[in-house]
């Protein structure tokens, strides 16, 4: 389904409270993200962007508040194909013995309803996803045999085969290697420049600004959010980083 032209933003959040037993991990969130943009979630580990995902998701039921996508409620949103999302790192388990290509494939699974019946234009969808993350040689390995920065790169190749006009990406630069993270970098630039809209977290510091047109600074509440520039002053970062920076003030890679 094509998203309605700049009615809605991509992705509103308003006045979220979500968590689990005993734990208010988010406290009234509020954060959009405008279609086209790449915005950067940014906090340290424990800050609440996990259970951000899984609410914006419609996994975990908010305590208070609203999502929506493209003016959707999440679950609508999934149904429709408006969002795609990549999970951590140890949310997957790779020793299932899937091949590359079988997991892009998989990218492709809404678009072919409940029969699965893989057609032309998925293959060659899966081969472009490939391409673009620079795998397309090895889309007959299991996954279990790629190296860390590849299996990163080959989850997100399944984000990009599903095509959907809203991407949410949860930590994409855990576990890889700098040319894997500057690969990554471009192809979500290249997503983002043909007009596909990003929600990308990360607890990296540096690289912050080139890679995205908006930051949200996320501890629990939204602490700032705005212009990479307007956002990532000394101040801001250490209410959100505290401890972490002023023991690497580099960042925390
Ligand atoms: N299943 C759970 N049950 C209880 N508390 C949880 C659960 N999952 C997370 N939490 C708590 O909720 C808070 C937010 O955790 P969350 O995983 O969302 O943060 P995060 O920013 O994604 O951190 P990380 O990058 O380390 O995963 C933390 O205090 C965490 O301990």
């Amino acid at each position: 389904m094509t998203p309605p032209a700049h009615q809605h933003p991509a992705l509103q959040v308003t006045r979220l409270s979500a968590g689990y037993p005993g734990v208010l991990a988010l406290e009234d969130v509020e954060l959009s993200v405008e279609p086209g943009h790449l915005c950067a979630l940014l906090g340290a580990n424990g800050s609440g962007k996990s259970t951000l995902f899984a609410a914006l998701l419609g996994l975990r039921r908010p305590f208070a508040g609203a999502v929506s996508i493209f003016g959707q409620p999440p679950s609508k949103a999934r149904r429709h194909n408006l969002v795609s999302y990549l999970p951590q790192l140890d949310a997957v388990d790779h020793s299932f013995p899937l091949t590359v290509g079988q997991l892009v494939m998989m990218g492709r699974h809404p678009h072919q309803g409940i029969t699965r019946r893989v057609r032309a234009q998925d293959r060659r969808l899966v081969e472009d996803a490939l391409e673009q993350v620079d795998l397309q040689h090895l889309g007959h390995r299991t996954v279990g045999e790629l190296s860390g920065g590849q299996r990163r790169r080959a989850m997100l190749a399944r984000s990009i085969a599903q095509q959907a006009p809203l991407m949410l990406l949860d930590e994409p630069f855990a576990g890889v290697d700098r040319t894997s993270e500057e690969l990554i970098v471009s192809v979500l630039h290249t997503l983002r420049d043909a007009g596909t809209s990003l929600l990308v977290s990360t607890h990296h510091l540096d690289g912050v600004e080139s890679l995205a047109d908006d930051v949200v600074l996320l501890h629990r509440r939204v602490l700032a959010s705005g212009r990479p520039e307007e956002v990532l002053t000394e101040e801001q970062l250490a209410q959100a980083f505290g401890a972490v920076l002023a023991s690497n003030p580099e960042g925390s890679r």
